[in-house]
């Protein structure tokens, strides 16, 4: 068994003279978390589309669990599961029955999908909700939508966009959501949102103009950046007197201090603190 969930190598696709895919080659470890990234147009949507059998590719491949699909139409793959970015769950429905339905459309035996419904509604982090999907926030419409697509138990889940559409609370649990899956399930989102994949991805692949510019360990990616010669480093310091010391240190090593301060909580923090009444 490869252990790479997805591969592509050389993937072209042309819509009559303009071409969205351009011999993009594309490597997804089994087990990763990987963010695809890319500016609007880019080609990860293309990409996604063929990889879901919903459109074929010019020229070039991409094995998908092991099946390779490419220049022809072919059947869904098996162990494959989708979300777009705003997810069609049925208003009048509650968070149980739209699993239910996800369940029988994926063929997922009634009793293996009853047994699953209440790990999948803690994960989700639904569990004691009530009501319909009508009244749900679109944070919690999007989590429950990751659990309608992982009730069928898949290798690898495949996300448009997960978080574009949702607050910073919203954003905050999905990305829970997403890494908790982390070794479990692949996960393969697009997104734009650097600051999303910088948190909870294993692995990055960045995409322009339909190639693959960087791919990797996210570190390895990051590695890749130009050194800032700048330095970090963060003290814990004996008593706020000590910080005057430290400053003329540094300034007799000829040292430029370009930022100095107290370590903060990062916006995102401090919103999600101040809004959940610092119960988060
Ligand atoms: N059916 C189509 N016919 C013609 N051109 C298309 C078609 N689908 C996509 N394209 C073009 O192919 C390019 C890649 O589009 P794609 O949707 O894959 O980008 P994307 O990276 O997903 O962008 P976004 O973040 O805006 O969704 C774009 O220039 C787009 O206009």
């Amino acid at each position: 068994m490869s252990d790479l969930a997805l591969s592509a190598t050389g993937l072209t696709k042309r819509y009559g003279e303009h071409t969205a895919l351009d011999g993009l080659n594309m490597s997804v470890p089994r087990g990763a978390i990987y963010g695809f990234i890319g500016s609007n147009g880019a080609g990860k949507t293309t990409t996604l589309r063929i990889a879901l059998s919903l459109a074929a590719a010019t020229s070039g491949t991409i094995t998908v669990l092991g099946i390779e699909r490419g220049t022809l139409p072919a059947p869904a793959v098996r162990g494959v599961s989708y979300l777009p970015d705003v997810p069609g769950l049925y208003p009048w429905l509650t968070a149980p029955e739209a699993l239910r339905l996800a369940g029988a459309v994926s063929g997922t035996p009634r009793d293996v999908t009853d047994a699953r419904i209440p790990a999948l509604l803690s994960t989700a982090g639904l569990a004691r909700v009530r009501g319909r999907i009508g009244g749900f926030s679109r944070g919690m419409t999007q989590r429950l939508g990751i659990a309608t697509a992982l009730i069928s138990a898949p290798e690898l889940l495949i996300l448009d966009e997960p978080t574009s559409a949702l607050d910073p609370l919203g954003r905050a649990d999905v990305l829970a959501l997403l890494a908790s899956l982390r070794g479990k399930t692949t996960v393969l989102f697009s997104s734009h949102l650097l600051a999303d994949v910088e948190r909870v991805c294993t692995h990055v692949g960045m995409i322009h103009n339909g190639a693959m510019i960087a791919e990797g360990p996210i570190a390895d990616v990051l590695a890749r950046g130009s050194a800032t010669g700048e330095y970090e480093v963060r003290l814990r310091l004996p008593g706020p007197e000590s910080e005057g010391a430290i400053r003329d240190a540094l300034a007799d090593q000829g040292a430029d201090i370009v930022s100095a301060g107290a370590v903060g909580a990062s916006l995102q923090d401090v919103y999600v603190e101040l809004t959940r009444g610092g119960a988060a």
